[in-house]
């Protein structure tokens, strides 16, 4: 199976249709590829707050669209990362889109963990509520965005839904670099799954972008990393390698569950 994760620079020089038409093109050029990824809020960036409330769309919004159009002129199927959505009832979301081949929506998210405490993301946008597995021909997607790289329970909660590869689309600013590849390859150790892990280069909102998109396999090794700046990261990889992991070295089957908590 070929992945090729787009690495796309973010800044705010470039106007968000500009921006849209230009990773449209790139995503075509993946033509070949069985999966491509985009990041997190790539329209807008995820730090430009500011940004989310003019440039929100409904589902069927100008990005769906115009991914929508590139996925199937490329013949893939697209994790077309996320936009700021703009539900029915005028509440925001930090919402993922999946779209098969043919340009039809597969799966929607909306991102569970909001990111800033008490700011931003996390005071704009409202929590989704439900775990997302998107069956491909060749293996089974678990979703997951950003910030949700922090909650292993989500991720085994997505393993349990039957998820052989986890697709995180990402804003991860570059002075946390360090936790956004620990915490990759943390995801991909405990849950004997593929991590494909894609963030954002360039600068927005003041915050400089890690880059440095990952792909991790079942035994936590990197196959491939980017490096900061604007780039198309592609691996091919065997997605059966997770049930010959999960095999041999049968650590989920492990698990204990209900556990008590300690008395006090
Ligand atoms: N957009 C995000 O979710 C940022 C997450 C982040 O910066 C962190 O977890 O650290």
């Amino acid at each position: 199976m070929r992945a090729s994760l787009l690495q796309v620079a973010v800044n705010e020089d470039e106007p968000v249709e500009s921006r849209r038409r230009r990773v449209a093109d790139m995503v075509r050029d993946q033509a070949g590829a069985d999966l491509v990824v985009l990041p997190e809020l790539w329209t807008t960036g995820a730090f430009a707050y500011e940004e989310f409330g003019s440039e929100a769309e409904p589902l069927d919004g100008p990005t769906r669209e115009a991914m929508a159009k590139a996925a199937s002129d490329a013949g893939v199927w697209l994790h077309a990362g996320s936009v700021p959505e703009r539900g029915p009832d005028g509440t925001l979301y930090n919402t993922s889109l999946v779209l098969s081949p043919s340009g039809d929506l597969a799966a929607a998210y909306r991102k569970i963990h909001r990111f800033g405490f008490d700011q931003g993301e996390a005071v704009l946008m409202g929590a989704g509520d439900r775990l997302v597995t998107v069956r491909l021909p060749h293996t089974t997607l678990g979703v997951a965005t950003c910030y949700d790289l922090r909650f292993p329970e989500l991720f085994r909660g997505l393993v349990d839904a039957g998820a052989e590869t986890l697709v995180v689309p990402a804003g991860w600013p570059e002075r946390r670099r360090s936790h956004w590849t620990l915490l990759a390859r943390a995801r991909a150790v405990e849950n004997q799954a593929f991590v494909l892990a894609c963030g954002t280069a360039g600068t927005h909102a003041g915050v400089p972008q890690a880059g440095h998109s990952v792909v991790v396999d079942p035994w936590g090794e990197v196959l491939a990393e980017a490096g900061p700046g604007e780039e198309v990261l592609t691996v091919d990889f065997d997605p059966a390698t997770v049930a010959g992991t999960r095999e041999r070295f049968p650590a989920l089957k492990d698990r204990v569950l209900g556990l008590d908590r300690p008395r006090r």
